[in-house]
């Protein structure tokens, strides 16, 4: 099965890449935000097929008796606030008919490891501005499921894959709780290990 590691930045996965090039594994490095992910990853897939598409990265949670560094498959992920508003209320690009925000992990029939299948499962959004601001925080966390993730890059990498009609799945690794912005609170070592620990297991997985 021939897959692509898709990260948004290069320490993301950097304690994978040489493993990933031993493997021969291809892995694609988009730059940070939807504009970015969705350009680069749509430019590969024009060139190069593949079975499966694998997203990776780092993401805050909603939820804070969460355990930072701890794995999610995300199973749905949204392109958040894209529609328009009015006095009353935000009115969603689906109700304006002019497209699609919420987009889903692909993989049916593929024969996917445990080391995917076990996650636990969650829903993502995936935004422009990273929530910093408690006020905003309250208001939007109140709208979302319960235990939801925030990256700058989900929705638009399964986007992109779905334009492709290629499979999909993403994994983030918790580096931090959404709240009023500090990023001295924030573990990005402890969710990089977990995340490459992760993806090296998978990639062997997958290859036996
Ligand atoms: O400072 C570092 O050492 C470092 C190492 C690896 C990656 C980073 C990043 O800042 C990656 C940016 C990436 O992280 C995602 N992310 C993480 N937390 C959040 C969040 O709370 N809300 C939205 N996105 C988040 C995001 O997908 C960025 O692309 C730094």
């Amino acid at each position: 099965m021939k897959i692509l590691i898709v990260a948004a930045t290069a320490p993301e996965i950097a304690e994978s890449i040489s493993f990933l090039e031993e493997k021969g594994i291809d892995y694609l490095i988009t730059g940070v935000g939807m504009v970015a992910t969705a350009f680069a990853l749509g430019q590969r897939l024009a060139q190069q097929p593949y079975d499966l598409l694998l997203n990776v990265g780092i993401a805050g949670t909603f939820d804070q008796q969460e355990s930072l560094g701890r794995l999610f498959r995300i199973e749905e992920d949204q392109l958040f606030q894209l529609g328009a508003e009015n006095e009353q209320a935000f009115i969603s690009i689906e109700e304006l008919g002019f497209g699609e925000s919420r987009f889903f992990a692909h993989y049916k029939g593929l024969p996917l490891p445990a080391t995917y299948l076990n996650l636990p499962a969650t829903s993502a959004i995936t935004v422009n501005k990273v929530h910093g601001c408690a006020a905003h925080i309250a208001q939007v966390s109140s709208q979302l499921a319960p235990g939801s993730l925030e990256s700058m890059e989900g929705a638009a990498f399964f986007y992109a894959a779905k334009q492709a009609q290629m499979p999909a799945i993403q994994v983030r690794a918790i580096s931090n709780y959404i709240e009023s912005r500090n990023t001295a609170h924030w573990n990005i070592p402890k969710a990089l290990l977990n995340l490459n620990q992760w993806l090296q297991e998978f990639c062997r997985q997958q290859a036996s």
